[in-house]
């Protein structure tokens, strides 16, 4: 298939390579012309207008697929914007970014007055899916998401080495087990997407934490004979090896200590795109109890402080009721 890929940054570009790998035709565009042309050099037709886009697009006599990959928000909107402007009744505009869901339900009905379909996909993959593929979750109407079939199957891992799940039955839709699923209708891939990203949050939490606490078991303020300084490389390491919380981002952990022992490169402010806080919203909304997700954004936001003024309440109340005085820093 022939597709416009839309921002070719660290995913929008690795996306393009492994579509046009699998056969499929890009046309590249994005503001910045050294990234198109790095592209065209990799086989991509370069675009300088979204107007030449589209027609590039369409030459081969089929509306044009619009696959944007941009930072969510106003960013994504606007050229979701341009690109409605100048649509066909069958052009298909794909949100492959990490949208509010609640964006994709908004775009999908403007767009459908147009008769232009809207297809939302969460991708995960970062900057290692040009290699081993993207995960996808997919919103939108089931014909459409269908006749994407090609372009997600070669963007997916595919089956891999990955086990069959025990217990799951034959003979049922297998794109899961290829890496990518139908969600439901509009909004629905980046809302399943979301709640992936919330849970990364979690997880990635525990994982600092408990290095956290390694770490700190070499402290001068523990009794001597209660002091270890344990080898935080060695430990990520021996734990992807055959134990319970063996993961990727283990994996990542550990490859970062083995170069960085002490994690020097990082400040520790720890940013955030809006998902975890998403999320929360989202479990909010249904009353679901999400005590470690919301644990983990808090996390982020607190790292970006060195104290807040909070905390300062908190030592001006000690000291109010009982002189207690602030450690020393
Ligand atoms: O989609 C992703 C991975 O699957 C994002 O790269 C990741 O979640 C980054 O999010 P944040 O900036 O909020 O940590």
């Amino acid at each position: 298939m022939r597709l416009v890929m839309i921002g070719l940054g660290r995913m929008g570009g690795n996306m393009a390579r492994r579509l046009m790998q699998a056969g499929h035709e890009i046309v590249a565009y994005d503001r910045d012309t050294d990234a198109v042309a790095k592209l065209a050099d990799a086989g991509a037709i370069a675009a300088a207008s979204l107007d030449e886009a589209r027609a590039r697009c369409q030459e081969g006599g089929a509306e044009a697929i619009w696959w944007v990959m941009l930072p969510h928000g106003a960013v994504t909107d606007g050229v979701i914007d341009q690109i409605a402007g100048g649509a066909s009744a069958g052009e298909v505009v794909i949100d492959g970014g990490n949208s509010f869901y609640k964006d994709d339900i908004r775009r999908a009905k403007a767009l459908a007055e147009k008769d232009v379909h809207y297809v939302d996909v969460g991708t995960s993959g970062g900057v290692w899916g040009l290699e081993r593929g993207y995960c996808m979750m997919i919103g939108g109407p089931d014909q459409v998401v269908r006749d994407l079939d090609p372009v997600f199957s070669a963007l997916a891992p595919g089956a891999g080495s990955i086990e069959r799940t025990r217990g799951r039955a034959e003979g049922i839709d297998d794109r899961a087990e290829r890496g990518y699923i139908h969600a439901g209708p509009a909004g629905a891939g980046h809302f399943v997407k979301m709640i992936h990203n919330g849970i990364e949050y979690g997880l990635m939490q525990a994982y600092a934490e408990g290095f956290d606490v390694l770490k700190g078991k070499a402290s001068e303020k523990l009794p001597e004979d209660e002091r270890y300084d344990l080898n935080l490389a060695d430990i990520a390491e021996v734990w992807r090896r055959g134990s319970v919380i063996s993961s990727w981002l283990l994996d990542l952990t550990a490859q970062a200590l083995a170069s960085d022992p002490h994690l020097e490169k990082f400040s520790g402010n720890v940013a955030d795109s809006g998902e975890g806080q998403w999320t929360i919203e989202a479990a909010m909304e249904e009353a679901v109890p999400v005590n470690v997700l919301t644990t983990a954004l808090f996390a982020r936001y607190r790292s970006r402080v060195e104290h807040t003024f909070g905390e300062k309440a908190l030592s001006a109340m000690r000291f109010g009721f009982g002189g207690h005085v602030e450690m020393p820093q």
